[in-house]
């Protein structure tokens, strides 16, 4: 039994006595105790180590008091899995020395056995389960077979992921045959997380927004669909599809119970786009986290009252900064709980 459940009550669409909060990338670098052990191992080493991988994962939770912990892990362990290298660069970022891109690439991946080649992250689940002891739900995620396709062929982080569409559009057989065995591959490790004790899944497309609305449907949302299907009936889901705010809509329509939305769109107006059979998780500006205490406190209160405190999962738009003092990422969660549910009635008779 899950004690503190605000979360799964709200993707369910249920009422809750406050809005819950988490943070995405909520394990990570502004946290001095997350530094410590960065210094003393490799970054897929803190990955595929159940123990250090627990620890990250409850740093959050214990310090920041956010209502849900996600597994620490990477979307890029999917691509490693399928047969890539990946190198994770100190300030490069994400480096994949032979990415796909021709015919012939295509026989140096696979659909991997996931008990095989991520078991690591299954048996990290199932010890972060014990450790949460049911204080907060765990959230597993993977990456959209879209983005994991813009790191596969481009082979490094990039502004625009022109040869990643540049394939897209001049090979679209070979790009399709590309995002359907990663999302076999998705399936199979999201359906492994949940059977090690994951609670909610989270789908992150954060280059989906790079992609014009057609373009959309065909390379990402058809293959989130396939996604979402597979485990909606299981656990709830959510996508986080950053900037493609354009599709709320159709996400809405894949059954999906969470859509992250980022700070480029108002709440009311993503609302009315996505309906109202679905939670809304978002939008506050990471880089607002920069600014002084009592000013993240009022544009807190000022995103509780757009999103009006029903179907909403207070979230960043995107993942904290590095460089976000821990206190402000408290003030951020502290003022989110701390928000009186009155005050929701209140705003509304107002406006
Ligand atoms: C695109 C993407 C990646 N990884 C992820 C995404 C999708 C979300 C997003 O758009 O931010 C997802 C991710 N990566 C990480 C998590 C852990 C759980 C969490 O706290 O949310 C999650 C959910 C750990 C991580 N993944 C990474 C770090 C930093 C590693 C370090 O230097 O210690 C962490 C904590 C490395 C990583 N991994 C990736 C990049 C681009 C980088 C380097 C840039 C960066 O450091 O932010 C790929």
């Amino acid at each position: 039994m899950i004690q503190n459940d605000l979360i799964l009550r709200a993707l369910n669409g249920e009422e809750t006595e406050r809005v819950p909060v988490w943070m995405m990338r909520q394990a990570g670098r502004y946290l001095p105790e997350y530094m410590v052990l960065r210094e003393k191992y490799g970054f897929f080493e803190r990955c595929q180590t159940p123990e250090l991988a627990c620890e990250i994962t409850l740093q959050p939770v214990d310090i920041v008091g956010v209502d849900a912990a996600i597994l620490f892990s990477d979307i890029l362990v999917v691509p490693q899995a399928m047969g890539l290298e990946v190198q994770l660069v100190e300030s490069k970022g994400p480096i994949l020395p032979q990415p796909i891109q021709q015919e012939k690439d295509m026989q140096r991946i696979m659909v991997p056995d996931v008990n095989e080649r991520l078991h690591y992250v299954f048996d990290a689940i199932r010890l972060i389960k014990k450790e949460l002891n049911g204080r907060v739900p765990l959230i597993g995620f993977a990456g959209a077979p879209w983005t994991l396709l813009c790191y596969m062929v481009q082979g490094k982080g990039s502004k625009t992921f022109d040869e990643a569409k540049a394939f897209c559009y001049a090979k679209p057989e070979l790009a399709h045959r590309l995002l359907q065995m990663i999302t076999d591959t998705t399936i199979a490790y999201l359906k492994g997380q949940v059977k090690a004790g994951a609670d909610i899944i989270q789908v992150f497309d954060s280059w989906g927004g790079l992609l014009s609305p057609h373009d959309f449907e065909t390379f990402s949302l058809k293959y989130i669909r396939q996604i979402v299907a597979a485990l909606k009936d299981e656990v709830p889901t959510i996508i986080f599809a950053k900037g493609a705010w354009f599709a709320l809509e159709e996400m809405a329509a894949t059954g999906a119970h969470g859509l992250g939305i980022d700070w480029c769109i108002q709440p009311q107006r993503a609302r009315t786009f996505a309906g109202r059979n679905v939670t809304l998780q978002g939008n506050f500006d990471p880089a607002k986290l920069l600014s002084p205490i009592p000013v993240i406190k009022q544009e807190v209160e000022t995103m509780l009252t757009q999103f009006g405190g029903h179907r909403h999962i207070a979230n960043l738009g995107h993942g904290i900064l590095p460089n976000v003092p821990v206190d402000h990422a408290r003030a951020f969660v502290d003022t989110v709980k701390s928000f009186d549910k009155a005050r929701f009635e209140k705003e509304k008779v107002a406006g």
